[in-house]
């Protein structure tokens, strides 16, 4: 594995403070934060120093003794560990190097690997490959005091530490000879906007490597099995208008074959790379195969690309389709709000995705400036009550006349029926919250003896299905073309993403830990409250 030795400390002038966190040492001075309590509960209790709990969780510091002088180079150097990037060489120390063929600079169109009898036309003098020394930091905000606005903190007193990942791009030397490689792509769980660029950006950047042999797995993991589903043949000239539609050119599945009959296939198959597109399911999925691919002395690299538009997977910016869903739910949201203010005393009512998480809520209520309440499942909230979202309703509709409630499908799971069901995944089947909300609030007006006409918009589907906007557009194809760089640069079982706004590889275990989730306390959530003007529901 590579991994970096702990750098240097902190930006100049920034003095750590002393601790002032609420939560106490052990007379041994070793941190007692419990990392026994589920990420979930200490979230949701609002206390910045269980923050520091949460975050000690995740990255397996609990046990960490803040008295020891040195705990932040042992922190460094525990978490330059955790994100070392597995190579081929841990597996096969020999594995031989070949300079790339991926070099813009001399590349004759397009190129014929022939022609250069084992030697391919890497130029030295070219600055454009990435050094695998290169790093980017994780974490950019230096929070003086856990009591900042969405302060993540190692240890009590918010010390400042680097940490760094892997810089994304093309290496010099590459471990696979384009002419035995065999690549194959497979987009697995739900659709995404963007899933067509990406897998466009990967055959077009194999292609430029020299690479002939591509093929798409069709439906997600479950075409692996299937004997009935053949894998389909790629190339530029096959995905060159794909990015055009949205869905995925190859289809999409949930659940499907186990992983030892995964890879018995890609053995069978010849797949020696594979580009795996999905979410913290299909990533799981991705970790297990490249595992059973070493364990099986297998010289294959397995890549991930993160896809969901819920945004729920650790340390990135943002994932893929996120940008395209919020601005597509503008117009679900638009619509309700039209229909609410030309109606008399009208609510609309739109639920957007996010099965844990309420990015997409959140950003599209910021984003259209059009939504008085705005539901996400981190923060709990009473429908009833003196402080319920009726209450606030009837309060809107005699001030403003009309209201609109935007709410993530995980929001107030405790208030809906469960029904124990799980989808082919795995994934538990939600209560629909949104039906919900409408019939409640039907009810809540009509005892009142109080006109209010409820207007539901339900447009996930629609939301899931468009092509991706040009943000999206840029980040697929970034992400696309790095996958390819890191497979060739002979990394498996990593992702690609974008960290701080540069490009970085991450180990798989670490972006899918827990679903990243919105911090009830982060600078933005507070934004959302102050656009939609509402107040707390509890
Ligand atoms: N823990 C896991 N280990 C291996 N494969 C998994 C795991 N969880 C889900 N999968 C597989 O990954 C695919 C996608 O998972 P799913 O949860 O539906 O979507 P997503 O990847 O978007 O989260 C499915 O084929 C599913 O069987
Ligand atoms: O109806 P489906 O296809 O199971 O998809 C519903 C799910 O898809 C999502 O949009 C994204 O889920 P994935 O990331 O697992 O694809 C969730 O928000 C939603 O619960
Ligand atoms: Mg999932």
């Amino acid at each position: 594995m590579e991994s970096l030795s702990p750098a240097g400390i902190g930006p100049a002038g920034i003095v750590p403070q002393p601790s002032k966190s609420p939560l106490r040492s052990s007379s041994s001075g070793t941190w007692m934060a419990s990392a026994q309590q589920p990420i979930q509960s200490l979230r949701t209790t609002g206390s910045k120093s269980l923050r520091i709990c949460a975050e000690q969780k995740a990255s397996g510091c609990s046990s960490i003794d803040f008295s020891d002088p040195d705990w932040k180079t042992k922190f460094q150097e525990d978490f330059a560990r955790r994100f070392a990037i597995p190579h081929l060489k841990d597996v096969f120390p020999d594995a031989p190097a070949f300079p790339s063929t991926f070099c813009l600079k001399s590349r004759a169109p397009p190129p014929v690997l022939e022609d250069f009898a084992g030697v391919y036309p890497s130029d030295e003098k070219w600055n454009g490959y990435i050094n695998n020394n290169d790093r980017v930091l994780l974490k950019v905000i230096h929070y003086s005091s856990p009591t900042s606005a969405g302060a993540e903190c190692i240890d009590p007193g918010c010390t400042w530490v680097e940490q760094w990942v892997h810089r994304a791009g093309p290496r010099e030397e590459i471990y696979f000879k384009p002419e035995e490689v065999k690549a194959a792509i497979v987009t697995c769980g739900g659709l995404c906007p963007g899933l067509n660029d990406v897998i466009r950006q990967i055959v077009i950047t194999l292609e430029i490597y020299g690479v002939k042999k591509i093929v798409g797995i069709p439906f997600g993991y479950r075409g692996f099995r299937d004997d009935e589903i053949s894998e389909m043949p790629l190339s530029r000239r096959v995905v060159q208008n794909v990015h055009l539609s949205g869905g995925s050119l190859l289809g999409v599945s949930r659940g499907g074959p186990s992983i030892p009959e995964i890879v018995d296939s890609m053995e069978e198959k010849g797949i020696n790379m594979l580009f795996v597109l999905g979410g913290n399911g299909t990533h799981a999925g991705a970790d297990a195969i490249h595992n059973e691919c070493r364990k099986r002395q297998m010289k294959v690299a397995v890549v991930g690309v993160p896809k969901t538009i819920d945004n729920d997977i650790l340390h990135m910016d943002k994932t893929f389709g996120f940008d395209t869903a919020v601005e597509e739910a503008q117009r679900a949201i638009n619509s309700a709000y039209i229909e609410a203010h030309s109606a008399y005393h009208a609510i609309g009512v739109v639920k957007l995705m996010g099965r844990s998480s309420g990015f997409i809520a959140m950003q599209a209520s910021l984003a259209s400036g059009q939504i008085d309440i705005c539901l996400i499942p981190e923060v709990p909230f009473n429908l009833h009550g003196p402080h319920g979202v009726l209450t606030h309703l009837k309060h809107l509709i005699e001030t403003k006349k009309s209201a609109v409630i935007c709410v993530a499908e995980g929001a107030g799971q405790n208030l809906v029926q469960q029904t124990n069901a799980k989808d082919a995944s795995g994934n538990v089947v939600l209560g629909d919250i949104g039906v919900h909300i409408q019939q409640e609030i039907k009810k809540y007006f009509k005892e009142m003896g109080v006109a209010a006409d409820v207007k539901y918009i339900d447009p996930t589907y629609m939301i899931r299905a468009v092509r991706a906007n040009a943000s999206d557009g840029i980040l697929c194809t970034v992400l696309g073309q790095n996958a390819v760089h890191g497979a060739f640069a002979g990394y498996s079982g990593i992702t690609v993403g974008i960290c701080n706004t540069h490009y970085v590889y991450l180990p798989i275990p670490e972006v899918i830990s827990y679903p990243k989730v919105v911090d009830p306390n982060s600078r933005m959530w507070h934004r959302c409250l102050t656009s939609t003007g509402q107040p707390d529901f509890v």
